[in-house]
């Protein structure tokens, strides 16, 4: 058969660059205020609740479908419009949002809050559909190749955008000016933008390639689509119900907290927003390249960790590879010993260590749920972690058992994730899987539009009597009520993933066997 460009290896990983970019700048947007909420606060003058409010009007248009129409005009207009349009509405959403907090429409609070509510409903409409665009490239190129390694990667890459927004912003917003931390994010959405117009002409290639070798292009596939009489057969479905339910109580737990992670280590512990020098690794100089460079690096460990000793098939080289990585990573953190130290005490570089650590465990509970199955029981798992992780952070006080706490949401937040998504594509048919996922990301920005914005809201009022004290900064929120709220949430998790268990005893899709046995 006549070869197309998908054949090629090189082409392949290229276009994964090209396209993951998008993931990368919009999870950054997504999840780069949590480092600035503090600033935020200072900067325009809004309390917790409007801070949650914000946060939470991302999702505001995805909570009434968006995202469900996002997928069918995606089959009707193919990857290439839709991802000029979806790309090019979270890019306009996030300049609004930039314009709105340099004062551009007027430097008052409201005006500020409004026109700022309204860029992120807009970027919010843009980015979901464009993660759902993202996933259906990948699978155009990869089905047959590399699939798993390639989603695994590009969910890296969204991860590494939400950590390194996190812990880059506070930099960006030195001296308390949270405009250049807003510009800088709305632009990395432009430049993934510009790669994503490259991209647009290896899939115009692509697609003439296959036209002319007779193999079904883009808009002959159904197999992603979005069907009404699919989205009834799945929301009768027990197993369904329970793992939908679970995705929007599980990521309500934990999108939200991100959003609120480096004010709650800054408030609860005593942790700085801003870097002290000793913290900072230059390269030419500047502190924000040393940061991205420190990242890029745990990114290419984690993934070497996970991904280079399965590459193996004798256990020596498995153990041996396993040995030198492991050397050259300690090596990597004895040479940044002080950095990391230093970065031990500051919020928001402490919080962005969550979602960089799901880049190394993800991949390996994915290859745990392989082998040996287990992905009921071990989203049970995830979700009892998250119950500690929040009670470690809220009723405790203890910095050592808040680092524990984090460490557990770290791997909660891999665990739940990587049984969560292969189970889906057992219950549910794999025609069906594009309704699947995006009826689950509806319900799930359903519980993020309440706990956004409810975490702001709570804490506001818990502390409704010291907000004036908090201002003058002579006191600090007490976040313990809120985080107790999400260790509840974690509870709920737990017993939904117990019912999704007995469920699945019931309907026979195997969740607890292992995929090898397919
Ligand atoms: N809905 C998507 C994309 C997303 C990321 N942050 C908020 N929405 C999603 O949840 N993807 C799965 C993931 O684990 O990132």
């Amino acid at each position: 058969m006549q070869k197309t460009l998908r054949d090629s290896a090189a082409l392949r990983w290229l276009v994964l660059i090209l396209i993951s970019s998008l993931l990368f700048s919009t999870y950054w947007f997504y999840d780069f205020y949590g480092g600035i909420k503090g600033l935020m606060e200072r900067g325009m003058g809004i309390s917790s609740e409007e801070y949650g409010r914000i946060m939470s009007s991302t999702t505001y248009a995805n909570v009434v479908g968006m995202i469900i129409l996002g997928g069918i005009i995606l089959d009707r207009w193919g990857i290439r419009l839709a991802g000029l349009v979806f790309g090019g509405l979270s890019f306009l959403g996030a300049i609004i949002s930039a314009a709105a907090v340099a004062g551009w429409f007027g430097d008052d609070k409201s005006t500020m809050l409004i026109w700022s509510i309204v860029g992120r409903i807009i970027f919010g409409i843009g980015m979901e559909v464009v993660c759902v665009m993202v996933t259906r490239t990948i699978v155009k190129w990869f089905m047959g190749y590399e699939m798993a390694l390639a989603m695994a990667l590009n969910i890296g890459f969204g991860r590494l955008g939400t950590a390194m927004g996190m812990a880059v912003a506070p930099d960006l917003a030195a001296g308390g000016f949270i405009s250049p931390a807003f510009s800088f994010a709305a632009i990395l959405i432009g430049i993934s933008l510009v790669f994503f117009i490259i991209y647009i002409f290896f899939d115009i290639k692509i697609d003439k390639q296959r036209a002319e070798s007779g193999i079904v292009t883009e808009e002959e596939v159904d197999e992603e689509k979005f069907r009404f009489a699919d989205f009834k057969k799945l929301i009768t479905n027990r197993s369904f119900i329970y793992i939908a339910l679970l995705c929007m109580v599980f990521y309500s737990a934990v999108f939200p907290l991100l959003a609120y992670a480096p004010d709650l280590l800054v408030n609860k512990y005593g942790f700085s927003y801003e870097m002290g020098s000793d913290g900072e690794f230059l390269i030419f100089g500047s502190a924000i390249l040393g940061t991205a460079f420190i990242f890029v690096l745990l990114l290419i460990f984690g993934l070497s960790f996970s991904m280079v000793p399965r590459a193996f098939k004798s256990n020596t080289h498995k153990l041996l590879s396993f040995l030198v990585i492991s050397t050259l990573f300690l090596g990597y953190v004895y040479v940044l010993r002080d950095v990391f130290s230093e970065w031990l005490l500051n919020g928001p570089k402490t919080a962005s260590l969550i979602p960089m650590g799901t880049i190394l465990f993800t991949p390996i509970f994915g290859s745990i749920v392989d082998k040996k199955g287990k992905a009921a029981t071990l989203m049970m798992i995830g979700s009892a972690l998250l119950v500690f992780a929040y009670l470690s952070l809220s009723v405790f006080n203890h910095v050592y058992l808040g680092y524990l706490g984090l460490i557990s949401l770290g791997i909660a937040f891999s665990l739940v994730p990587a049984a969560m998504w292969p189970a889906v594509a057992r219950i549910v048919a794999e025609n069906r899987l594009g309704t699947a996922y995006g009826t689950m990301f509806t319900f799930q920005n359903w519980g993020l539009a309440a706990f956004f914005w409810g975490i702001g809201a709570l804490l506001d009022f818990v502390n409704r009597y010291r907000l004036a004290d908090i201002e003058a900064g002579l006191t600090n929120y007490d976040y313990t009520i809120p985080v107790l709220m999400l260790a509840l949430l974690g509870v709920i998790s737990a017993w939904l993933a117990y019912k999704l268990k007995q469920a699945d005893k019931l309907q026979g899709y195997g969740l607890e066997n292992p995929h090898t046995s397919n």
